[in-house]
């Protein structure tokens, strides 16, 4: 399948941080970029738009290096949403698009309108006035108005409501009905991407944990707990991460066979969410 964005060996040094990330993301596909809070994900994201200086590595996107050249052509394909959006606070909504818009020469009025329409967002106030919900919506209708091939978008979710996270939920699928699009979006509220995610990359302490399936990624592992005295050192080899209270056992592994036949008394087996999965693959 064909890579929307390959990123290659990048590196990044802060003073106590260090990024070093190979993966790619697949056209037509929503990619979920997990990490818990201060693993790399905004630091990777901003060195893949250019915002933030690398070191080395190289970036690809729509198979081209992102350079003076180039830059124009790429960033009329991608919309791109942050957390906390880089606007000026003081301009209205309709002012602000102004200058946001004459960046784009595949800027489509229209859209923007329909969007604006459609979340009822007020042009003529002020962009501090806006609700935390109302401010992601508007940078959606934004990002989305030179109907871009990529969506990249930091933390969208992070302090918003289940109810404005769930419609925007619902406007990525609705993005993505037309197969040639593609999402690349970072969250540490894993939830979200339970429905929605068609792969998903765990970034941890500035590495990639992996880059995988998410079915195929959530059928891999399960979680066995049991009591404690039933674990041995050859049971111990074969969990991935292994957690041992007063009584009781738990742990995760992708050797589901060979566990169940070394366990000679009842165990519980689960299916973990993509929460655990992250969670004991952070926590190891
Ligand atoms: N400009 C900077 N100067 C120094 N250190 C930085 C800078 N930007 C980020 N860092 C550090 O790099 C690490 C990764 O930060 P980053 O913001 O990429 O993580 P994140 O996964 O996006 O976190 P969060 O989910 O909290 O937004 C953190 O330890 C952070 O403190």
């Amino acid at each position: 399948m064909e890579n929307i964005l390959e990123v290659i060996n990048l590196r990044k040094t802060y003073t106590l941080f260090k990024l070093n990330a190979t993966f790619n993301v697949k056209k037509g596909k929503i990619t979920g970029f997990i990490g818990i809070n201060g693993s790399g994900k905004t630091t990777t994201i901003k060195s893949i738009l250019g915002l933030a200086l690398k070191e080395s590595g190289i970036i690809k996107i729509f198979g081209k290096e992102l350079n003076k050249k180039t830059e124009k052509e790429i960033k009329n394909r991608i919309g791109i949403v942050f957390d906390e959006g880089y606007f000026y606070e003081e301009l209205t909504l309709k002012e602000m698009k102004k200058i946001i818009s004459s960046s784009y020469s595949n800027w489509n009025e229209e859209l923007f309108k329909k969007y604006i329409k459609r979340f009822n967002l007020p042009l003529n106030q002020k962009i501090c006035n806006l609700s935390k919900g109302m401010k992601m919506k508007y940078a959606i209708s934004l990002a989305l108005s030179h109907d871009p091939e990529l969506l990249i978008m930091d933390e969208p979710t992070s302090g918003l409501d289940p109810l404005v996270r769930h419609e925007l939920m619902n406007i990525l699928l609705e993005f993505m009905k037309n197969e040639n699009k593609s999402v690349f979006f970072s969250t540490h509220i894993t939830s979200d991407l339970d429905k929605i995610a068609d792969d998903l990359i765990l970034i941890n302490n500035g590495k990639i944990i992996f880059c995988e399936d998410k079915n195929e990624l959530l059928n891999k592992y399960v979680i066995i707990k049991g009591s404690k005295e039933l674990v041995n050192d050859e049971i111990k080899e074969l969990f991935l991460n292994l957690k041992i209270s007063e009584d009781y056992f738990e742990g995760l592994t992708d050797k589901k066979n060979e566990l169940s036949s070394l366990f000679r008394k009842d165990v519980v087996i689960e299916k973990p969410t993509i929460e655990n999965i992250m969670l004991y693959h952070v926590e190891r």
